[in-house]
């Protein structure tokens, strides 16, 4: 049975420092307190209008945590000389619009697919692995695969957002479509977005997956019970999900 591994995302971690302009709560000590929890790397998401991530963050959180770094990141100059520089382990490129709240759908790769191949080989070429954040069809999961991607990260936002039990197993079988067939291309496949203690299970239990990336969730969950059992309390959800579905 494979482990499914936590990415905690501590963007809004940011956002309530950022809520006062001050120094605290700072993302460098959530991330140690999340890798003592059990989390096994830690993912910010650098955007451009840096509404919670500063580059400070960025800087420091590459120096200093003892897991690995995922830098989400949209794919423009700015971002990519950024990544060259710090040198994080993964690099999640996704797309990004300024009026959003927040990521509304996966990266058009296969729309986009000569920027998005050179990216990625720019990044490789910087020794950082590169996941691309899309949604779990197949155009875009066979345009993932040729740009050379060794990571795909399976938008899980239109699951979160289901409005009925219909068609929130409609969303988690489209997933288990796309998971299976990107694992039989060869991909190294994570999933991420909208995932919370009442939904995660269902999709941690998907045997190909290697990842979960989450991060509003388990910052909400740690206003009240702390964040070190607000980590903890979400890996030994997955983990339990991964283990009822490995004994069946
Ligand atoms: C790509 C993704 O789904 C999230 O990791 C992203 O970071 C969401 O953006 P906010 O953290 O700004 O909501
Ligand atoms: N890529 C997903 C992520 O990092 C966290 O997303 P969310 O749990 O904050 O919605």
């Amino acid at each position: 049975m494979k482990d499914i591994l936590l990415g905690v995302n501590i963007d809004h971690i940011a956002t309530l420092r950022n809520a006062r302009g001050t120094s605290y709560p700072d993302p460098v000590h959530a991330a140690d307190i999340a890798e003592r929890a059990g989390a096994d790397g830690i993912t910010v998401h650098l955007r451009e209008d840096r509404r919670h991530i500063k580059d400070r963050d960025v800087t420091l959180l590459a120096q200093t945590i003892n897991t690995r770094l995922n830098l989400e990141m949209a794919v423009t100059e700015e971002m990519l000389a950024i990544a060259e520089q710090v040198k994080p382990t993964f690099c999640c490129l996704v797309p990004e619009k300024r009026e959003e709240l927040t990521t509304e759908g996966g990266l058009d790769v296969a729309g986009n697919l000569s920027r998005m191949t050179d990216a990625c080989q720019r990044l490789a070429e910087a020794n950082i692995l590169v996941s691309l954040f899309i949604d779990g069809d197949e155009r875009q999961l066979d345009a993932a695969k040729a740009t050379g991607a060794p990571y795909i990260e399976i938008h899980t936002g239109h699951y979160a957002d289901a409005t009925s039990e219909a068609e929130q197993l409609e969303h988690l079988a489209q997933i288990r479509r796309g998971v299976e067939y990107a694992d039989n291309l060869g991909l190294q496949v994570n999933a991420g977005h909208g995932l919370h203690y009442h939904n995660v299970k269902p999709i941690a239990a998907i045997p190909q997956l290697i990842e979960l990336n989450i991060g509003h969730a388990i910052i909400a969950r740690a206003a009240f019970d702390g964040l070190h059992k607000a980590v903890a309390d979400m890996r030994s959800l997955m983990q339990e999900a991964r283990l009822q579905a490995y004994i069946g």
